[in-house]
Parts: C-alpha cells; sequence; structure tokens
C-alpha cells in the first residue's frame, strides 16, 4: 500500500464506528481568527456530515466580543474563565455571535456544499438558563464574591428542534445565547453550551477546537494525549488548569460523566486536525474518556 491508500485504510474503520453518530464540535473564537483555517474547519465539518455523521456546530466568538467591547470604550473582565455581563455587553455578544459569526459560517457551509442552519438556544426552547448565582474569587488574599451579570447556568435543553433539523439533513449551527424561564436573554460559554447539547444529543464525541494543541502540563511544555476524568480532577486542583480552559474542561467531564465516550480538545488552527484526530490511530490532541478504554 502507498502512503495516501494506507491513510484512508486507517480512516475505514472509524468512518465505519462513527456512521449515524451525533458529534458536536465546538468552534472557539480563539480558532475562528483566520477565516481559510476556520473555512478549512467548516469543510472538515462537510466532510463528517458527508460521510454520515450528525454534525452539530456551536460557535464561541470571545475575543471578537472583546475587540467589540474594547472599539466602544469598554473593558472586559472574565472570571473563572466566564465574561462579566453587564447589559450592554449582552447586547455585544449577541450582535457578535447570532448577528455576526452564526451567519459566517452559515454561509462557509453553503460554500461547501451543505446546508446549515443558525439557531441560538433562545430559539424553539433549546435552551433555559437560569442567571448564574454570586461566583467566588480570590482579590489578593481576600475571598470575594462576584455578581457576573446576564451570564447563565444551562438548566435544560429540548433537543426536539435539533433532532428535526438532524433528521432532515442539516447541520445545526449554534450560537452560545439562552433565555430564563420567563424569555430574558443570558450570555453562555460556549463549551458549556456544547457540553450540555452532546449530553442532551446522547452524542457520541464532544470536539472542542481551540489555539492550544490540548490539554498542557503546568509549564506548557507538553500535551497530554489521553486524560481520564480522575486525571482532569487532578490538574485542576493542582493549578495546572486556568482561564478558558476551566469551562472547557468542566463541559468535557460533564459530558463524559453523562454519556459521551470521548472528549477531545484540540488545536483549531492547524488545518485539517479535526479529520486527523477522528481518523488516525494516534490523533492529534487531547482526548478525555471516563477510563483507559480504547475508542
Ligand atoms: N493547562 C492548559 N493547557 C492548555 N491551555 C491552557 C491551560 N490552562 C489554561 N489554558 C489556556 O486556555 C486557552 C483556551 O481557552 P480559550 O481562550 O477560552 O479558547 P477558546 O476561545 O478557543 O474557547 C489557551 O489559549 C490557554 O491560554
Ligand atoms: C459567559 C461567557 O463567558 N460567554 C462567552 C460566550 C462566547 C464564548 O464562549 O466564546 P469562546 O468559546 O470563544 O470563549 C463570552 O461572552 O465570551
Amino acid at each position: 500500500m502507498n502512503n495516501r491508500q494506507s491513510v484512508l485504510m486507517e480512516a475505514l474503520p472509524y468512518i465505519r464506528k462513527f456512521h449515524k453518530k451525533t458529534i458536536v464540535i465546538k468552534l472557539g473564537g480563539h480558532a475562528m481568527v483566520d477565516s481559510a483555517i476556520m473555512n478549512s474547519v467548516v469543510q472538515d465539518a462537510v466532510l463528517l456530515h458527508y460521510v454520515g455523521m450528525r454534525v452539530v456546530l456551536v460557535h464561541g466568538g470571545g475575543p471578537e466580543i472583546t475587540l467589540k467591547m474594547k472599539a466602544l470604550g469598554k473593558e472586559a473582565r472574565f472570571v473563572g474563565g466566564l465574561r462579566v455581563t453587564d447589559e450592554e455587553t449582552l447586547e455585544i455578544a449577541q450582535m457578535v455571535l447570532a448577528g455576526k459569526i452564526s451567519n459566517m459560517i452559515v454561509s462557509m457551509i453553503a460554500k461547501n456544499g451543505a446546508k446549515g442552519v443558525g439557531i441560538s438556544g433562545n430559539d424553539g426552547g433549546l435552551v433555559i438558563a437560569e442567571k448564574m448565582p454570586l461566583r467566588k474569587m480570590m482579590v489578593g488574599d481576600e475571598e470575594v464574591e462576584v455578581d457576573l451579570g446576564f451570564v447563565g447556568d444551562v438548566k435544560e435543553i429540548n433537543s426536539n428542534l435539533l433532532e428535526t433539523l438532524l433528521d432532515a439533513g442539516y447541520i445545526p449551527v449554534i450560537s452560545p445565547l439562552a433565555l430564563d424561564r420567563k424569555g430574558n436573554d443570558l450570555n453562555i460559554n460556549a463549551d458549556t453550551m456544547a457540553g450540555e447539547i452532546a449530553v442532551a444529543l446522547k452524542a457520541f464525541k464532544l470536539i472542542s477546537l481551540t489555539d492550544v494543541d490540548g490539554v498542557m502540563n503546568k509549564d506548557r511544555t507538553e500535551i497530554f494525549h489521553r486524560l481520564t476524568l480522575k486525571n482532569v480532577d487532578a490538574l485542576m486542583s493542582d493549578g495546572t488548569i486556568s482561564g478558558g480552559m476551566i469551562p472547557k474542561l468542566e463541559a468535557s467531564v460533564n459530558a463524559v460523566r453523562h454519556g459521551v465516550e470521548g472528549a477531545h480538545i484540540l488545536n483549531g488552527n492547524s488545518e485539517h486536525n479535526l479529520l486527523l484526530e477522528l481518523f488516525t490511530n494516534d490523533g492529534v490532541g487531547t482526548m478525555i474518556t471516563a477510563s483507559m478504554i480504547s475508542l
């Protein structure tokens, strides 16, 4: 077999295993800074769709929201990886996420020959959230409680709308926004949203595309290719994990704990990493599973 033949043959068992399985792919804002690279991610997603997977995209857009805030003279503040969201910030997030990024992804899907449908958690009662309770954080030596504002905790997912779209052959593109039970708007972390959606859809995989090669050790010299829930727990408590990696790993752990077979974190800035992670024996990023089983 030549090289090209062996690459295709290596993919075959995976293509067979993933056929008709649901895969939730989270496109992180940091992996969407270059439109050529983003197009390659969308191409991969369309390929997965055409080899028979049920593909759901959840997008972020944190860096772009921060840019828009700066342009309007507002400073962005994060607590535990979550954006402190006042009314004006919420409006900016809605404009950037649902108004711009979602549309852009749907157009890219169309250019690559499939049909995307852009929705947010607000649509059809997809995601019901509740304003997050006060969060504790350390300021110097002192623990203070911070109100994150219009930031939501996901309480309920009604996946009927998604199942209907998937059954009809569409690729849903979901913005991380939701309503509470009274219809008030909330900003949701995109990783949290993707994890909850993966659980509700009983997805086989949750893949998070970001701007680092995977989960790394404390001095960021090495990546962990395989982690169990126990390993993640240890990394979370020894300070190895910080910033935006916190909600990413919390979402991965939540998904795997509730039946998703594997949560993957990989670099979306390297072209076609998604295909390499799914269809090669070694993969490229970090795979989190309940225990050390081979998938
Ligand atoms: N142990 C770790 N390994 C890798 N990245 C980490 C780790 N701890 C914190 N991070 C940070 O998490 C970031 C990814 O999260 P985030 O910025 O929210 O990305 P995205 O916008 O793609 O969701 C990385 O750029 C890195 O700075
Ligand atoms: C509450 C909260 O933090 N919401 C996020 C939503 C976007 C997001 O999560 O984007 P990334 O995946 O690119 O980080 C925010 O406002 O930035």
